[in-house]
């Protein structure tokens, strides 16, 4: 890309499309061809608005700094490539398109979450797509899935176990599945399954997983043998309920190839259930595309029409010399940038772009404009990071302290790292997407409410492994932070373990994740350097008022978004017989939790 330019100027060659500057910082490119097979997946996931790619110029960000329209252009030259080697390319999404960035949640008094986001999302020609967890916490945002979203897409948009009430009817989002065939004729069958997910809004439903595959519409989808099924979702592919799916496929047949698309933790993860299947989870924010290849069988139907009997090594006895053989798989995991796309896609910086791709590009940008997400509310002093090294936060603190209150929020509810510089209204939205309301309960004791965090976190004397019950119901709620920490520490965990030789060889690599899965070979497709990791608790809180008598009253005030574990905690603390129930709950402020940083920055960033 770099001689791309060069020539550009050498030659004289004027373009009229003049590139963005991002990256502005200098990018390894890839050195390793993709490995392609008979049927292949480009994959996103947990995109949640990041659709004009990570801006910022410390790294990682650049690695990520794509674009959506950078992105359409790269599955165009993708889609070529695969029609030259005669293969299938589809390309599927597994959920989460809410809550993010300005773009997402940036819109106007009276818009709905990522409406206009997804017009862009619509845009591209996915083959499936699952719906996530996000997509359910608030009912509006599910219409508009339901009416605006899913349709665009005849049927590939899946909802296998999601139902909206709709007229006062209960019906599934998308489609349960679908069938279809690809390019090359291969019979595909798909799901698009949600984890038992308990946070939705009233008037949807997700039903757990374990119920939806007893099912007689599932038997019926799964009966007849297709020459592959793909198994999209809003589901991680490790440690969830993938086996439930994948056995309840694998008792009607043994030896169909199994594709699983799955999602949530935010995390690059790939796994074999068996030699004939393969799963793969592409990350968060559109800081990865996955990439899977398959060498599948001939397509039964092309089979029939040669032989005349089929030799395929599909059908329950697997009848043909494949059957029993193990599928050759490959997957990869793509820093979305163009240097990436360029060198997959074997184009230069100047014969990339298709006018599909700028306009998504052009678009997305009069989009920001529109909700004037460049709109800076302060120069924030230095990064603050969430897990990368401790922040200063002594003058957050100073700004909290002095009133008789003590804050507590998720820690899951700050997305998202603030880099130093201008403070935009952008910013405020990838750090603190969630339109959380602020509560609070009056009066009550010091001593008491000082002890809710550290309960919180599992951490107090006598509840040092937080209550299983308590995690269930937060994993079920969607908390899963503490996934995608543990990946992060372990990345950090193994660069520490390196060698002296291993290090400096290291020590040229850039920032950016750094991937151990247990399927073959490297999955990463440009090697990293992993950044450092702190562990941050699950919850966070303001600094406690000083000199307080133990049953001096404070405010306890909290986001809505943790009511029920609190209050539940604070129940099990309480020592003089109180029974906290949200009729002692009161709204605490107006402000929401998706403006705080910016009246934040306005008066301690400027
Ligand atoms: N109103 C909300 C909704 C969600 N959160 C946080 O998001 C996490 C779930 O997001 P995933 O992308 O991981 O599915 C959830 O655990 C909360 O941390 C929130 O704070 N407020």
């Amino acid at each position: 890309c770099g001689d791309d330019h060069a020539h550009a100027a050498r030659d004289g060659h004027v373009h009229d499309h003049s590139k963005r500057e991002f990256p502005s910082a200098k990018l390894t490119p890839p050195s390793r061809p993709l490995t392609w097979g008979s049927l292949n997946i480009l994959h996103t996931t947990d995109s949640h608005g990041w659709l004009l790619g990570h801006q910022k110029p410390s790294f990682p960000e650049p690695n990520y700094s794509g674009d959506f329209g950078d992105f359409a252009s790269f599955v165009a030259h993708m889609k070529e490539l695969a029609i030259k080697k005669d293969v299938d390319l589809l390309l599927v999404d597994s959920g989460d398109l809410h809550d993010g960035t300005g773009l997402s949640d940036g819109y106007p008094t009276g818009g709905v979450d990522a409406h206009a986001s997804n017009e862009f999302f619509k845009q591209l020609p996915y083959d499936v797509l699952a719906i996530g967890n996000h997509e359910l916490y608030i009912y509006n945002n599910t219409l508009d899935m339901y009416t605006n979203f899913a349709p665009r897409f005849n049927g590939r948009y899946l909802s296998s176990n999601v139902n909206i009430t709709v007229d006062g009817v209960s019906k599934p989002v998308g489609s349960r599945f679908a069938k279809f065939k690809t390019r090359k004729g291969r019979a595909v069958t798909a799901l698009g399954v949600l984890y038992d997910f308990t946070g939705n809004d009233q008037n949807t439903t997700v039903q757990k997983v374990e119920d939806m595959v007893k099912e007689a519409w599932f038997a019926d989808a799964i009966k007849d043998e297709p020459d592959v099924f793909l198994l999209a979702g809003h589901m991680p592919v490790s440690r969830d309920n993938w086996p439930l799916v994948f056995n309840a496929v694998r008792a009607v047949h043994p030896l169909t190839p199994i594709l699983i698309l799955g999602g949530h933790t935010h995390i690059r993860d790939c796994l074999q259930l068996d030699g004939r299947s393969m799963s793969l989870e592409s990350g968060r924010y559109m800081e990865t595309i996955g990439w899977m290849s398959a060498d599948l069988p001939e397509p039964k139907s092309h089979h029939r029409r040669h032989n005349g009997e089929d030799h395929s090594g599909h059908g329950n006895g697997g009848s043909g010399s494949s059957a029993a053989k193990n599928i050759t798989f490959s997957r990869r995991y793509l820093d979305p940038n163009r240097v990436t796309f360029e060198y997959h896609t074997g184009q230069g910086n100047f014969s990339f772009d298709t006018p599909w791709g700028r306009s998504i590009t052009k678009g997305l940008e009069q989009l920001a404009k529109k909700f004037d997400l460049t709109f800076q509310y302060g120069t924030a002093p230095h990064d603050f990071t969430i897990n990368h090294c401790y922040a200063d936060c002594t003058d957050c603190e100073q700004y909290a302290r002095g009133l008789d209150k003590i804050m507590i929020t998720n820690s899951g509810s700050m997305r998202f790292d603030i880099y130093s510089g201008p403070f935009t209204k952008n910013d405020q939205l990838t750090a603190s997407p969630f339109a959380d309301t602020f509560l609070y309960i009056p009066n009550v004791p010091f001593a008491v409410a000082n002890a809710v965090l550290p309960a919180l976190n599992g951490a107090g004397a006598d509840n040092r492994k937080r209550d299983n019950a308590v995690e269930a119901e937060l994993w079920a709620r969607g908390y899963v932070g503490t996934r995608y920490r543990e990946w992060m520490e372990d990345m950090a965990r193994r660069d520490a373990e390196l060698g002296a030789e291993s290090r400096r060889a290291a020590a040229n690599l850039t920032l950016g994740y750094v991937t151990q899965d247990s399927c073959p070979g490297v999955g990463d497709d440009i090697p990293h350097t992993p950044l450092e990791f702190h562990a941050i608790p699950d919850f966070i809180a303001s600094a406690s008022p000083a000199g307080l008598a133990d049953d001096a009253p404070v405010d306890l005030v909290f986001v809505d978004f943790i009511e029920t574990q609190l209050i539940g905690i604070l129940n099990g603390l309480s020592t003089d017989g109180k029974t906290y129930t949200t009729a002692d709950v009161s709204k605490y402020t107006d402000v929401l939790a998706t403006e705080m940083l910016g009246i934040y920055a306005q008066q301690a960033w400027n």
